[in-house]
């Protein structure tokens, strides 16, 4: 029998371009929503793209909540808050607008308030999200403001569960956004910080997603060309905020890294997760630091494949000349090149970081490592990016 076997699900409507935003009260619409709660996080809320959006809702006079209490890699305590939010306004859906962060909490208050068992129990690891009494999603409205984690096509959110500082993936098809507006006009004024760190999530999701194992070729299509886009467009975004096209092109890629991934991630996640649980570093910037080692650690396994790659981009140099280019879009980017760069003042002990390595291989992103992420091998990637070592 054929080993060619596989399962492809592919993102929702994207009303995709500059200005798209005005849609809004249409997408509202069509997707039966008539009280919104509008999910952000507090730093947007300051902004003026979210006042210019809430006033698209106001002239078009469609009654709304506000909801900002979101953290940076939000918490259940941030959940609880917003579903209790959700029902006191009587709301019937969600414009989920931000970030990863307040996209994935926007997601997980839509689903969250319609279930009846603690949200730990749709880890993405167990089944109950197969049950038919979790099916009670309100609709949601995606829009994101940053490019990167594609959580706007993706059907997870992460939140951190504070006792054991572990970010959950918790999972469930129907927590994929009905209607996205993707408006890249949104990311112009992302401080260059943000821009590199969730630029090159982005760019973490198309490379694990493509290296991972398994058969998969429509997630391969779109991460090779989700990485040229970033290659080209990155550095650019980064350099000028305002460059529309730039920033357009890092929207998409953003979004094809989210469906790419869907054949699985890898090692550079599974250290990234418990670093941003225990240290709240930015999840994209701290995949950045990353990624040089891992992709050192993969070599063996994925050396064809990233040759094959840097045929389409243009690299020379074959495997070499690909790690290269990775160092030097970091340097570009002025992305750290060791985690104590990254956390000032970081001093862990021999404890800390076999806490780390146990986390990372139980991470569910470990299974999509093209090489085994044992704890041994786990703790070199940690030593190494600590050292710098390559
Ligand atoms: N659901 C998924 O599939 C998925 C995938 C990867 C990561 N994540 C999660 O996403 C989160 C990270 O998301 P992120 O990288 O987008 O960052 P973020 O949402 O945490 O935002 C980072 C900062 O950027 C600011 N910001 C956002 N948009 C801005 C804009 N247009 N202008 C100015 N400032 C802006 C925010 O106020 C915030 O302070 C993490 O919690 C991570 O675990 C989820
Ligand atoms: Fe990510």
């Amino acid at each position: 029998m054929s080993k060619l076997v596989s399962k492809w699900n592919y993102p929702t409507t994207v009303r995709f371009g500059a200005g798209r935003i005005s849609e809004l009260p249409d997408a509202l619409a069509a997707t039966g929503i008539k009280k919104p709660l509008f999910v952000t996080d507090p730093g947007l809320a300051k902004l003026p793209v979210v006042a210019s959006t809430l006033k698209i809702l106001d002239d078009a006079k469609i009654p709304y909540g506000v909801f900002s209490d979101v953290k940076p890699n939000p918490v259940e305590s941030n959940l609880t808050a917003g579903i209790a939010a959700f029902k006191a306004g009587k709301h019937d859906g969600v414009i989920a607008f931000g970030g990863g962060s307040a996209l994935d909490l926007g997601k997980l208050i839509a689903f969250q308030a319609g279930q009846t068992r603690p949200v730990w129990d749709f880890e993405d690891i167990g089944d109950w999200w197969t049950r038919a009494d979790a099916d009670a999603i309100a609709p949601i409205i995606a829009v994101p403001t940053t490019a990167g984690t594609g959580s706007e096509v993706g059907r997870a959110g992460v939140v951190t569960h504070e006792a054991t500082h572990t970010k959950k993936v918790i999972f469930h098809p129907k927590m994929l956004p009905a209607i996205v507006i993707a408006d890249p006009e949104l990311t112009t004024g992302m401080p260059p910080f943000i821009t590199a760190g969730t630029g090159m999530d982005a760019f973490a999701h198309c490379l694990e997603a493509y290296c991972a194992p398994g058969y998969h070729p429509m997630a391969d299509g779109i991460a090779v060309e989700g990485m040229r886009l970033v290659l080209e467009n990155l550095p650019k975004a980064y350099a000028n905020g305002k460059d529309l096209t730039a920033r357009a092109h890092m929207m998409s890629a953003a979004a094809m890294g989210a469906t790419a991934f869907q054949k699985g991630l890898g090692a550079i996640h599974s250290m990234s997760h418990p670093i941003g649980a225990l240290y709240d570093t930015h999840h994209g910037m701290t995949n950045a630091v990353f990624m040089p080692y891992v992709l050192a650690f993969n070599r063996e396994a994925i050396e064809d494949r990233i040759v094959r790659l840097t045929g389409y981009l243009g690299i020379k140099g074959g495997f070499d000349g690909f790690a290269k280019s990775v160092l030097k879009l970091r340097k570009e980017l002025k992305v750290p090149h060791t985690l104590p760069e990254l956390i000032k003042g970081l001093d862990m002990d021999k404890k800390r970081k076999t806490l780390i390595a146990d986390m990372a291989v139980v991470d569910p992103t470990a299974g999509g490592n093209p090489v085994k992420l044992t704890k041994k091998a786990a703790s070199t990637l940690l030593d190494n990016a600590i050292e710098g070592t390559l």
